[in-house]
């Protein structure tokens, strides 16, 4: 397959972990049962340097999905720190501004979930240029990388121009993939990105972000697919329950 290079700066900037939590702590309070507190993850702590790919393990229900949320920024955490380098320094996401955490989105770090978020009316391939577009890119090379990626999951060229409301879910998540795939993020956390794949399709996702490990991203992720796991994965990370 061929390898895909982005117009960003890339990943390989720095040496040593890019990604360190210490401390995570995070409750959920279940306001339905009197602001029940349930405690979810307590004092987290892992690093994630270039090249590796550490996958979250443990089971259903132990915390795995709060953990990549809240390395995100979607759940805010009770305590500790998350802290990611970003334009060659360190950047604190737990109680960061909105603005730094979306900066830090936008240019270091990536997710890939399981769906995608559908923009109404607007054409696939414009849908998966956009990130691209965002960080300034020239709208044809970001055109073209976006129809690059396209091709590559195996979109059938008469979809690109539809908007992928209507999409069956696999091809729906491989338009996210291509979305999330299109800037070459430092760090990709990645939430079961080959879930509802077919095993063609799952295999050139896989290889597709076994590059992206390999060119010097650091990755966390959540695969259930024990075999996807032990292809990406070059550490576990135990969540207990
Ligand atoms: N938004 C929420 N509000 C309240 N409780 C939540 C919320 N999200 C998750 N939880 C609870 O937090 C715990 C951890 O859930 P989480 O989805 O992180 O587990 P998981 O390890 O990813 O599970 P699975 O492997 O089944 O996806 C569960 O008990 C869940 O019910």
């Amino acid at each position: 397959m061929d390898t895909i290079s982005s117009s960003s700066s890339g990943p390989k900037e720095h040496d040593g972990p890019v990604l360190k939590v210490a401390g995570l702590t995070k409750s959920f309070i279940v306001h339905a049962h009197g602001d029940l507190a349930l405690p979810v993850l307590r004092n987290v702590a892992l690093a994630v340097s270039p090249g590796e790919c550490l996958a979250l393990v443990g089971p259903s229900g132990a915390g795995k999905s709060t953990l990549l949320r809240s390395l995100y920024g979607n759940y805010r955490a009770d305590a500790g720190s998350i802290r990611v380098h970003h334009d060659h320094a360190w950047a604190e996401l737990v109680g960061a501004e909105p603005r730094t955490v979306l900066d830090v989105r936008r240019r270091t770090m990536g997710f890939v979930s399981q769906f995608l978020r559908v923009i109404p009316r607007v054409a696939t391939v414009d849908v998966v240029a956009e990130p691209l577009l965002r960080l300034g890119a020239d709208p044809a090379e970001a055109r073209d990388r976006a129809e690059f990626l396209l091709a590559l999951l195996n979109i059938p060229q008469h979809l690109w121009q539809l908007p992928p409301a209507t999409f069956s879910g696999g091809e729906q998540q491989r338009v996210n993939i291509a979305r999330s795939l299109i800037v070459d993020y430092p760090i990709l956390l990645l939430d079961e990105p080959t879930a509802s794949l077919d095993a063609g399709n799952r295999d050139r996702v896989v290889e597709l972000i076994g590059q992206r490990r390999d060119a010097g991203s650091a990755l966390v992720g959540i695969f259930h697919d024990v075999g996807v796991r032990e292809l990406l994965a070059n550490r576990v990370f135990e969540v207990s329950p």
